[in-house]
C-alpha cells in the first residue's frame, strides 16, 4: 500500500469487484474500482443512480463483502475479516450516517440519549461527550427534546452527533442532505466541514447533490462500477467563478470553477472515455492512438477495419 506522504490512507481501494447474485441473474455492481482516500480528507463521490455508490459505501462501512480485489480502512483488510473483526470495525472505526434517518435515531428517545445509546452498547459511556457533540451540531438547546420534536433538519444533526458517538477515524454518509431543503443541506455540509478540521476525522459523502462539491477537497464521479473522473480543489481558491468550457456537463460547470478536472487512469493504463464523446467520435470497439510526446490523442479508425476471421465474398 502506498501512501504520498508516508502516512497509510485511510481507504485504499484497488481493483475492487462486487457481484450480486440472484437466482436468475447476475449484476456486476462494482467492476475493479480503484479508490484512495487520505487520512482527514474531506471529499465526495457522485455518480447517477446504479453507478455503484451505495455499493461501494456499503462495502467500506463493513455492511457488505467484496467479490473480488482489495479494500483496505485502516489497518483492516475488508475482504479478509472474520465476524468478530467486522463487528469491531464497525464499532471502532466507522460511523454512518444514511438520509433516511430512522435507521439511525430511535424516535421515542431525546436527541442526549440518541448520542449516548452507542456508547452504551460499546459499553462506554461518556455524557459530557455525548453534550460536546450535541454543541457541535448546533443542539445544545435541544438535547433534551424527544426526536419526534425536532425537524428532519435537527435530526439530521442529531445523527451526524451519533455517527461521532464512537470517536471513529472515518464517517460515511449516504446522501446525507438527500432528504432536507437547500440551506438545511448546506448548513449541514458546514458542520461536516468544521468537525472535518476540528476533530480530523475523515469524510466520505455520497451524493447526486452536486452543491456540496462546494464544501469539499475532491469530488470523485464513479461511472458503471468505476471512479471516472476527479475534481480536485485548486491550491487557494477563494469564492472565484470563471466561466469553463464551451460544451460543459453539469458537472463540469459545477465544479469548473473551484476544481481542476482529472481523468482517472489505473494501474495499468486504463481509462474511461465518457459515452457522449465515443459516441460523437463514432468510436465503437477499437480506436486510433497517437503520442506526440506529451499528448495522447485518441479517435476513430480512418478506414474500415477488416474482420478478423471473415472470408471475402
Ligand atoms: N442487493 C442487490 N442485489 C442485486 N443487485 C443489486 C443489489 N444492490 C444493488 N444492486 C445493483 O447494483 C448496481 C449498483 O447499485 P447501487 O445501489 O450501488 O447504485 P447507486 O449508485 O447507489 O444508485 P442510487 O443513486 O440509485 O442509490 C445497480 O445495477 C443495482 O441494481
Amino acid at each position: 500500500m502506498e501512501a504520498t506522504d508516508g502516512k497509510a490512507p485511510m481507504i485504499y481501494c484497488e481493483g475492487l469487484v462486487k457481484i450480486y447474485k440472484t437466482d436468475e441473474v447476475e449484476v456486476v455492481a462494482l467492476h475493479g474500482l480503484n479508490l484512495t482516500v487520505e487520512q482527514g480528507e474531506m471529499m465526495a463521490i457522485i455518480g447517477n443512480s446504479g453507478s455503484g455508490k451505495s455499493t461501494l459505501l456499503n462495502i467500506l462501512g463493513g455492511l457488505d463483502r467484496p467479490s473480488a480485489g482489495r479494500a483496505h480502512v485502516g489497518k483492516w483488510d475488508l475482504l479478509k475479516m472474520t465476524k468478530e473483526q467486522l463487528i469491531a470495525y464497525k464499532r471502532e472505526t466507522v460511523g454512518f450516517i444514511w438520509q433516511n434517518n430512522g435507521r439511525n435515531l430511535v424516535p421515542y428517545l431525546t436527541a442526549l440519549q440518541n448520542v449516548e445509546l452507542p456508547m452504551l452498547i460499546h459499553g462506554k459511556p461518556d455524557r459530557a461527550y455525548a453534550k460536546q457533540l450535541l454543541a457541535a451540531v448546533g443542539l445544545e438547546r435541544r438535547m433534551g427534546s424527544r426526536l419526534t420534536q425536532l425537524s428532519g433538519g435537527e435530526q439530521q444533526r442529531v445523527a451526524l452527533a451519533i455517527s461521532l458517538a464512537n470517536r471513529p477515524q472515518l464517517v460515511l454518509a449516504d446522501e446525507p442532505t438527500g432528504s432536507v431543503d437547500h440551506a438545511t443541506g448546506e448548513q449541514i455540509l458546514r458542520i461536516f466541514r468544521r468537525l472535518n478540521r476540528e476533530m480530523g476525522v475523515t469524510i466520505v459523502i455520497v451524493t447526486h447533490d452536486l452543491s456540496v462539491a462546494d464544501q469539499v477537497d475532491r469530488v470523485v464521479a464513479i461511472r458503471d462500477g468505476l471512479t471516472s473522473t476527479e475534481w480536485i480543489r485548486r491550491e487557494g481558491d477563494g469564492q472565484s467563478d470563471e466561466p469553463g468550457g464551451q460544451e460543459q456537463s453539469e458537472q463540469d460547470a459545477r465544479f469548473g470553477s473551484r476544481h481542476e478536472q482529472f481523468v482517472v487512469i489505473d494501474q495499468i493504463g486504463r481509462l474511461q472515455i465518457p459515452k457522449d464523446y465515443l459516441e460523437q467520435m463514432q468510436v465503437e470497439g477499437k480506436a486510433v492512438l497517437s503520442f506526440d510526446g506529451k499528448h495522447v490523442r485518441i479517435g476513430p479508425p480512418e478506414r474500415e477495419i477488416p474482420q478478423l476471421g471473415k472470408k471475402k465474398a
